[in-house]
């Protein structure tokens, strides 16, 4: 039977980030992608030109579409951008039996907003408490815990604070470290397992949709069945393959390449570069 992945999330026109993104990594993974959209941006590498948000009857009635009708194996959620649109999701999703991977996207790279600042008590209240796994990046866990993380003792009381909102599981990733020379994220769970997965750096200025795109791999994975550890590297694997052959498109900062993980690497090249720490 084929595995079902649904993702609730803005359109990004350039497709590298947003729903686009989403859906590439769901068919490259050979799991089937759904969608409930939650705003139209128009975007492209350099940046966010406009933003105009759903109606959120329209996206609990997308949501509702979905669910009535297909049995979902597991949903992620990215750019929600207003506190209205966090509760009709946070309501829609509330009683389902499946993994639920909250990307708390906030701001976009070229520095547009994607997330009210009115909706993060919402974010925190209404989605933390049910999400299986929460992916902030290090901006993005600084805001939900208030905290300010310059280091792994910092990062890891940040993830802790994050547990405490009710998160089965987060994962920290460290794109925006600058006190560490590779890419590291940290992954801890309410169940106690605690471990660092690292890759190489990659000097490279297209890393549009780094985020979205890894969260849509982990929801894949964990569409497939896989544990949260096991899926994060999976996931971690992913994302170092689409940055690794990324397209160099656009001016901005170009995307990633979502067809990279299957067709120029295999995985088990590719989990020799992941290195986890307990
Ligand atoms: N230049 C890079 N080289 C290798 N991995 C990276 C690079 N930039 C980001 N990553 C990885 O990509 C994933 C997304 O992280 P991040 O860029 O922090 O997310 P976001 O897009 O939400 O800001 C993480 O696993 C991070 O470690
Ligand atoms: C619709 C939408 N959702 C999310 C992002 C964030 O992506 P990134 O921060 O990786 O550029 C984006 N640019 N657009």
């Amino acid at each position: 039977m084929v595995q079902i992945a649904m993702t609730i999330a803005g359109s990004d026109n350039s497709g590298g980030a947003g729903i686009q993104a989403d859906i590439k990594t769901f068919q490259e993974l050979g799991v089937f992608g759904t969608s409930a959209l939650t705003a139209v941006t128009a975007q492209n590498t350099q940046g966010v030109h406009a933003i105009q948000s759903i109606d959120p009857e329209i996206i609990a009635a997308q949501i509702e579409a979905i669910f009535t009708d297909f049995p979902v194996h597991a949903v992620k959620t990215g750019m929600l951008f207003s506190s209205e649109i966090i509760q009709v999701v946070a309501e829609q999703l509330k009683n389902k039996e499946i993994p639920l991977v909250i990307d708390p996207v906030m701001i976009a790279k070229g520095g547009a907003s994607l997330l009210r600042e009115e909706a993060i008590e919402a974010l925190k209240k209404e989605l933390l408490p049910i999400a299986t796994v929460v992916t902030p990046n290090i901006p993005e866990a600084e805001v939900l815990t208030g905290l300010q993380i310059q280091n792994n003792a910092d990062i890891e009381k940040a993830a802790k604070h994050i547990l405490a909102l009710g998160a089965k599981s987060v994962v920290i990733k460290g794109g925006h470290r600058v006190d560490v020379p590779d890419a590291e994220d940290l992954f801890m769970s309410a169940a106690g397992e605690k471990f660092y997965v690292r890759t190489p750096w990659i000097d490279t200025k297209d890393t549009h949709g780094t985020g979205c795109t890894y969260a849509a791999a982990l929801t894949a994975f964990l569409a497939e069945g896989k544990k949260q550890a096991d899926a994060v590297i999976s996931a971690k694997n992913f994302i170092h393959a689409a940055i690794e052959n990324g397209l160099d498109i656009g001016s901005g900062h170009g995307p990633t390449n979502h067809w990279a993980y299957k067709q120029r690497m295999t995985v088990e090249k590719h989990k020799k570069g992941v290195v986890i720490d307990g």
